[in-house]
């Protein structure tokens, strides 16, 4: 993939000063974050468990106002997931730092086109916010104006071609066992998946909810 990614595991492989970035339980803390994400796109965007994987690329994200080094820091553009990472289906964000104190600028938007204005998310401790990753959830990034901004993504796929095996301690990245199943029932049909709904709320019917955003405190505020 024509990215600048740094991949945590060679970090660690070149250096092993490295090794003591991250530790066993870091990536236990990981697996467990993934787990509960991955029930609760489940639930909430009713899609059996079974169908649903982890896959790549899982990333940190740190977003400053300083300028892009190349055209992949460019964070601030409107994309769609899935036209980037090809195997993506669902897209969360798990936000590690907080809108305001931590740093400003730097909330995430649906640019919704038919609305004809935008959802913004702001960025929270702890805030998990996940959507289906087709052109129906065309977002983007606000530049960071002051501050660090760290977010986690952490994608699943419907495809068990596409699924990777959960990161662990001194595994380097791999592909879980191509599985012969190619019964997706559940997921986004391909390419994308119709709009059906703007609600950004918990909402009880699964299969009309497109977003959801953890902590019923949840503040979005409505760009015209
Ligand atoms: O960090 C975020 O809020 C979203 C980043 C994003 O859109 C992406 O990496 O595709
Ligand atoms: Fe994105």
């Amino acid at each position: 993939m024509d990215t600048n990614f740094v991949n945590i595991y060679k970090l660690i492989e070149s250096k092993p000063q490295n090794a003591a970035i991250f530790t066993e339980k870091d990536f236990e803390v990981y697996r467990a974050v993934k787990n509960k994400i991955l029930q609760t796109i489940a639930i909430h965007f009713g899609v059996s468990p079974k169908h649903l994987y982890l896959t790549d690329p899982t990333f940190f994200s740190r977003l400053t106002s300083a300028a892009a080094q190349t055209k992949h820091d460019e964070y601030w553009h409107k994309h769609v997931d899935k036209q980037t990472y090809k195997s993506f289906h669902y897209t969360s964000l798990l936000y590690l730092t907080t809108f305001g104190s931590d740093f400003t600028g730097g909330r995430f938007i649906f640019a919704d086109k038919e609305l004809n204005k935008s959802i913004a998310i702001e960025p929270k401790l702890g805030r998990v916010s996940a959507f289906t990753s087709g052109s129906e959830n065309e977002h983007f990034v606000e530049r960071v104006s002051t501050g660090t901004r760290y977010a986690i993504t952490v994608s699943f796929t419907c495809d068990p071609k596409h699924a990777i095996s959960d990161p662990k301690m001194g595994h380097k990245f791999s592909r879980r066992a191509q599985r012969t199943s190619t019964s997706w029932s559940g997921c986004p049909p391909e390419p994308d998946m119709p709009l059906l709904s703007h609600s950004l709320a918990i909402q009880s019917t699964p299969s009309v909810t497109l977003r959801w955003v953890t902590n019923s405190d949840f503040i979005h505020s409505v760009i015209n």
